[in-house]
């Protein structure tokens, strides 16, 4: 199924999904609301003109049926299908007479692929869903349909593929799901992130030791170039590794062998490796910091993750996504966002993109008192952003966070060293970092 048939289109969960159930529907294109009628009961959820309904009567038959009452008392061309799980029936009658008013009835434990295909049938759609790939990357704007796209040609190509993009912007989630969509899909897939470890221990996390190489090195160790065989290699933050792993880095792209430390046999490796970085990569191999062989080794393949501020459409999206999840694990309160909320997140800039969003978004759901989240909840103000967007006080405003968030990003989050390049006090620096609504502690 292609996006533009889902676009717009959601499914309401009368019920409680499994998690499978509900990131199959989410993966198969599908914004999904849930609406557990033990914890939301008298309270239908908000439900849009192209929104189908699932009753599930797999726990409680009575309050699921209520709520759907209710949703179709005030959407009566609400179409819907009935999941009834290994449930008979044929001796209930008031049940028999619900379920013949059904667009669909699905028995069974695993209603997944059959609930997928229902859905195609009630909203006219003609291609197969199960021909269509997985989505891993919640969003539907035109920069991530672009990158998704992309995703997928680049999934089978044996090429290195470098990332880049700004902190948060979903740079592992999409090694992820490049990963999950290529033929190496069944084998492992190792995430490595070079700037958290200490330069001492890189080489023989990276391609393993023997016992006694090194003080301390007490038994053999297999690398994750080693462990990973056949699968795919990730190394976020690459511009953080040291040049003598860059070395080796460089061996095993273009030989296909590692060696480790305190031996000199090497060994064959077949991994795919993908990189990724919030730096610029070419400013750092003209001041020396990354060798130029391996940067035009890893940059054959080159896929940018857009900022969440250019991504129009999606935060709504993903903030309700991430909502559902949170809920579905901790049963809140919060189901929704208040107009006033959404406003205040379309506006906000979002400097740690997605991750920023999600934290926000389960902080709300903790602390919301009310069904609705609203811009306090989520620590956002309603009038700050967006109102005076054109005006020239907004743009120096824009400016001013972006030098900080730059400046903030150059110095790892450390405000002595952010203090010290801007020539303000580390004082100045909280109270920018305040007036901008950027969370350190989140940002790093
Ligand atoms: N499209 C998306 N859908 C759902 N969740 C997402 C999406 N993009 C990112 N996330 C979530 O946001 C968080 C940050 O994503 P991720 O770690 O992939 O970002 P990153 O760019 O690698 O960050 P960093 O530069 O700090 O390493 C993760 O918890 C991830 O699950």
């Amino acid at each position: 199924m292609s996006r533009g048939e889902t676009a717009g289109r959601c499914v309401v969960w009368v019920g409680r999904p499994s998690v499978e159930e509900h990131f199959g529907l989410i993966r198969a294109g599908w914004r999904t609301v849930v609406a557990d009628p033990s914890r939301d009961a008298g309270d239908p959820p908000p439900c849009g003109q192209r929104a189908i309904a699932v009753l599930d009567l797999r726990q409680d038959t009575e309050p699921a049926a209520r709520m759907l009452f209710e949703l179709k008392a005030q959407h009566p061309d609400l179409p819907w299908i009935g999941l009834t799980g290994v449930r008979a029936s044929a001796d209930d009658v008031a049940l028999k007479r619900l379920l013949s008013q059904a667009f669909h009835v699905i028995e069974g434990q695993a209603p997944l692929g059959a609930l997928r295909q229902a859905l195609r049938r009630a909203t006219g759609c003609t291609t197969d869903v199960e021909a269509d790939p997985p989505s891993l990357l919640t969003g539907n704007s035109p920069a991530i349909r672009t990158l998704s796209q992309n995703l997928r040609k680049f999934a089978p190509v044996e090429l290195p593929l470098l990332i880049t993009g700004e902190t948060g912007t979903g740079k592992e989630m999409a090694a992820r799901a490049l990963h999950q969509l290529s033929p190496r899909r069944d084998k492992p897939f190792a995430a490595i992130n070079c700037g958290a470890l200490p330069a001492s221990l890189v080489q023989s996390e990276l391609f393993g030791h023997e016992r006694g190489a090194f003080t301390g090195a007490t038994a053999r160790r297999i690398g994750h170039f080693e462990s990973a065989d056949g699968g795919t290699v990730f190394l976020d933050e690459i511009g953080d590794l040291p040049l003598d792993a860059q070395t080796n880095l460089l061996r095993v792209l273009q030989e296909g062998t590692v060696e480790r430390i305190g031996s000199c046999q090497s060994i064959r490796v077949d991994v795919r490796v993908l990189a990724a970085t919030h730096v610029d990569l070419e400013k750092a191999v003209a001041q020396g910091r990354f060798r130029e062989d391996l940067f035009y080794r890893l940059n054959v393949l080159r896929l940018r993750m857009p900022p969440l501020r250019e991504r129009t459409g999606d935060v709504e999206l993903l903030a309700q996504h991430f909502l559902d999840a949170f809920r579905e694990s901790y049963g809140t309160r919060a189901r929704a966002f208040s107009s006033a909320a959404r406003r205040a997140m379309n506006a906000f800039p979002w400097p740690g993109n997605v991750r920023e969003l999600m934290n926000r978004v389960q902080r709300a759901a903790v602390i919301a008192d009310d069904a609705l989240i609203t811009p306090d909840d989520l620590e956002l103000n309603a009038d700050t952003h967006g109102a005076d967007r054109d005006s020239l006080g907004s743009a120096r405003t824009s400016a001013e966070r972006e030098a900080i968030m730059d400046c903030l990003r150059a110095s790892a989050f450390n405000i002595s060293e952010c203090a010290r390049r801007l020539r303000v006090s580390r004082v100045t620096v909280y109270r920018l970092c305040k007036k901008h609504q950027l969370a350190i502690d989140q940002l790093r």
